[in-house]
């Protein structure tokens, strides 16, 4: 059955619903407050958790006997709050936060989040409100007029945190930078803050990434992840759910090791190297694959700290690296591709390549179940879960093993 993205999050958030309400921790979420950001905070966790695996299991219904189903999981988040890696602010027509659910151009004014820890809302808050009181003017999304668009915090497993003011280009260049560069150093005061930002996007295009302009104190962000460090920079990926991050990577290590050691692993779609890192060990050679600059410099600088030397970054499309290489050259790929997911013509070179064992991590089940359909004349399921990385709203996360047929 063709299912879209919305009636997919819409048969969670009813589900969920369903389930025991409990009082929202955020004045801002529903019922209360109109923030978008949590979609069902007043409802609890347990609840949020069965209404994600009730439609997973209806995703996969056509797909995979019962018995597959039955036992098809969804592993909780050790923590629903104060889990993200990653919150974008918007600052617009006087107001700092999230959008209103459902609006693009109204956004809910905030004065606490309860998806970061405290000292991350706080500091995030304070550039905004150091930067309005400079008179910086925050960024009109229907007339293009303005200045500080986001206001972006980064925050590492240790709760430090990279700051990133993304501002559209300046009309008075150096009477801008005089005054990005006092909210810079005064951000620098807060607890946990290790660096600050200054991103322009110049384009209309509403993104919360930008050219980086300068920066004050530390430019990278470290993450440390089980045995590993990352440094991460502030237009690079990282996995959203501090408290999942581990167990999801070590499912993933899991499905590499019970291969054997392989000759060649790719990891495709690598970001800074998270994943190549925790299976690095199981191969006599990694080959990354990543389009993002940024990314690629880091995952070399992060695979050199970390004392690998037979870890190769390549910075390309997926699709056109694939197509660069011969059947069987790699034992096992390992996947994480963007919400868009593999597509047609990376399954194509994937059915070309012919792997032992596919491992795709997703941030989309739909895409990915796509996917695998396009796998299925070449390779079977042999494990579906999903990782409830972003709970109080309706994404979620999911891993499968495919074997090759
Ligand atoms: C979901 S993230 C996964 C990152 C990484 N695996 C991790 O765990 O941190 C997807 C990554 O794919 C990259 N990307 C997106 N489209 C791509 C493409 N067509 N080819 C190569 N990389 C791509 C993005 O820059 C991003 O770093």
């Amino acid at each position: 059955m063709a299912i879209s993205n919305k009636h997919f999050r819409q048969q969670i958030i009813e589900a969920a619903r369903a389930g025991e309400t409990t009082t929202p921790r955020c004045p801002h979420a529903p019922p209360q407050g109109q923030c978008g950001g949590c979609v069902f905070q007043d409802h609890d966790y347990p609840a949020q958790v069965a209404a994600k695996r009730a439609a997973l299991c209806s995703l996969w219904s056509d797909d995979l006997p019962d018995n597959c189903i039955d036992t098809l999981d969804v592993v909780a988040s050790p923590n629903p709050f104060a889990y993200r890696t990653r919150m974008d602010f918007v600052a617009s027509k006087e107001r700092f936060g999230l959008r209103r659910g459902g609006r693009f151009n109204y956004i809910i004014d905030l004065h606490e989040c309860h998806l970061i820890p405290t000292h991350a809302f706080t500091a995030a808050r304070a550039v905004y409100e150091h930067a309005m009181a400079l008179g910086l003017p925050d960024y009109n999304l229907k007339t293009h007029a303005g200045f500080l668009r986001y206001v972006v915090v980064r925050r590492s497993p240790d709760d430090e945190l990279l700051l990133a003011l993304v501002t559209a280009a300046p009309e008075e260049e150096k009477v801008s930078a005089e005054k990005v560069e006092r909210v810079a150093l005064a951000a620098l005061e807060h607890p946990g803050v290790l660096g600050v930002h200054w991103l322009i996007n110049a384009t209309r295009t509403d993104v919360s990434f930008g050219e980086p302009v300068r920066h004050w104190g530390r430019a990278t962000l470290p993450m440390r992840v089980g045995a590993h460090t990352l440094e991460i920079g502030p237009n690079t990926f990282f996995q959203n759910n501090v408290w999942l991050l581990m167990p999801l990577l070590e499912a993933v290590r899991d499905a590499v090791a019970a291969c054997g050691h392989a000759g060649a692993i790719a990891d495709l779609y690598s970001g800074v190297g998270a994943i190549a890192l925790h299976i690095a060990r199981h191969a006599d050679r990694i080959v990354c694959i990543e389009s993002s600059g940024e990314s690629v410099r880091l995952a070399r600088e992060n695979s050199v700290r970390a004392g690998f030397e037979h870890i190769a970054v390549i910075e390309a499309d997926v699709a056109d690296a694939l197509r660069a290489q011969t059947t069987g050259a790699f034992d096992v790929v390992v996947a994480d591709p963007p919400r868009t997911g593999l597509g047609p013509e990376v399954c194509r070179e994937l059915l070309r390549l012919r792997p032992r064992r596919i491992v795709y991590v997703s941030c989309n089940p739909l895409t990915q179940r796509d996917d695998i359909r396009a796998l299925q004349s070449g390779y079977r399921l042999v494990l579906l879960q999903g990782y409830d990385m972003f709970p109080q709203t309706p994404h979620l996360e999911a891993l499968a093993v495919l074997d090759v047929i």
